[in-house]
């Protein structure tokens, strides 16, 4: 069983605003007093007893430690420490002060195809790395793809959030039905196993997004939504994608097929002419 720091994180670092919450907790803005520095402090809440409803089950908290231990690389954010108290375990991570790429992207008019393409590269180098490591991310969506610093003219993404992510073994099977409707690869839905190719499906549904502003599978419920990606059922709007390049479309499709092992890879998609033109 993983041991984490038994003191008190107040005693390090002062708590101040909430930047975001969920199932899990509450993720807060924190001063660390000695660096006078800036974290950011992921606050979950453990269950107290096998039956407990509330709160994570602590293995689960053991993995995305476990995960972010191995995972150093300049596009995913960085743990730097993890307090644990009676029901509380506490990650300390790096802050990504630009906040969201979506809300960067919905206070411009669009995003011109060689501008999503620096974000893709960047969220691209990311993955590979993660998937070289035998990690799948699987809740791979905008709201988990971060900036560094919306101020500067190339803003640094963050991948965030490795709650649901796994680290495969060699030959094991891994099944999981979280995540999210809009982004979820099929073989998710319908409970098959699982590879780092489900991450890939979810790169096709944020590129189709990022250059249209339309989610290619999103129905008026989730139910439907998730129908409409198990029939794989997606369409280019002609409206939305008049000044879309063919190489942009081909890209996507090559990532939107219901079978995995038919999908563009991380590093393959680094090599595909939209994203690297010969
Ligand atoms: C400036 C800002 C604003 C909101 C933030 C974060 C930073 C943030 C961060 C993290 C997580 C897991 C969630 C976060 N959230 C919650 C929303 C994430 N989609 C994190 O690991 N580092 C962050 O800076």
């Amino acid at each position: 069983m993983a041991l984490f720091k038994p003191e008190n994180v107040e005693d390090f670092y002062e708590i101040e605003e909430v930047l975001g919450s969920g199932h899990f907790g509450q993720v807060r803005k924190v001063y660390e007093r000695t660096s006078r520095t800036h974290w950011a402090g992921k606050f979950l809440k453990i269950r107290k007893t096998a039956c407990s409803r509330l709160g994570l089950d602590r293995t689960s908290v053991e993995r995305e430690v476990e995960i972010l231990q191995i995972l150093h690389h300049p596009n995913i954010v960085a743990l730097k420490d993890v307090f644990e108290s009676r029901s509380e375990v506490v990650l300390i991570l790096e802050l990504v002060s630009g906040g969201e790429l979506f809300d960067f992207i919905a206070e411009k008019e669009n995003l011109l195809e060689c501008e999503a393409i620096e974000f893709l590269k960047q969220i691209l180098e990311g993955l590979k790395f993660m998937h070289k490591n035998n990690i799948a991310h699987f809740d791979l969506k905008p709201e988990n793809i971060m900036l560094s610093d919306k101020g500067s003219p190339h803003p640094n993404i963050k991948l965030i959030d490795f709650g649901l992510a796994h680290h495969f073994c060699q030959g094991e099977e891994y099944r999981s039905t979280s995540g999210t409707p809009q982004y979820i690869a099929p073989e998710m839905i319908s409970n098959e196993p699982l590879s780092t190719a489900a991450d890939m499906w979810s790169i096709g549904v944020i590129t189709y997004i990022l250059l249209s502003g339309l989610s290619p599978f999103q129905g008026e419920t989730d139910e439907e939504t998730l129908k409409n990606v198990i029939a794989t059922d997606y369409q280019f709007n002609k409206h939305y994608f008049s000044m879309t390049s063919s190489m942009a479309k081909d890209f996507i499709m090559k990532l939107l097929i219901k079978n995995p092992n038919e999908r563009m890879t991380a590093e393959e998609c680094l090599v595909h002419p939209w994203i690297k033109p010969i």
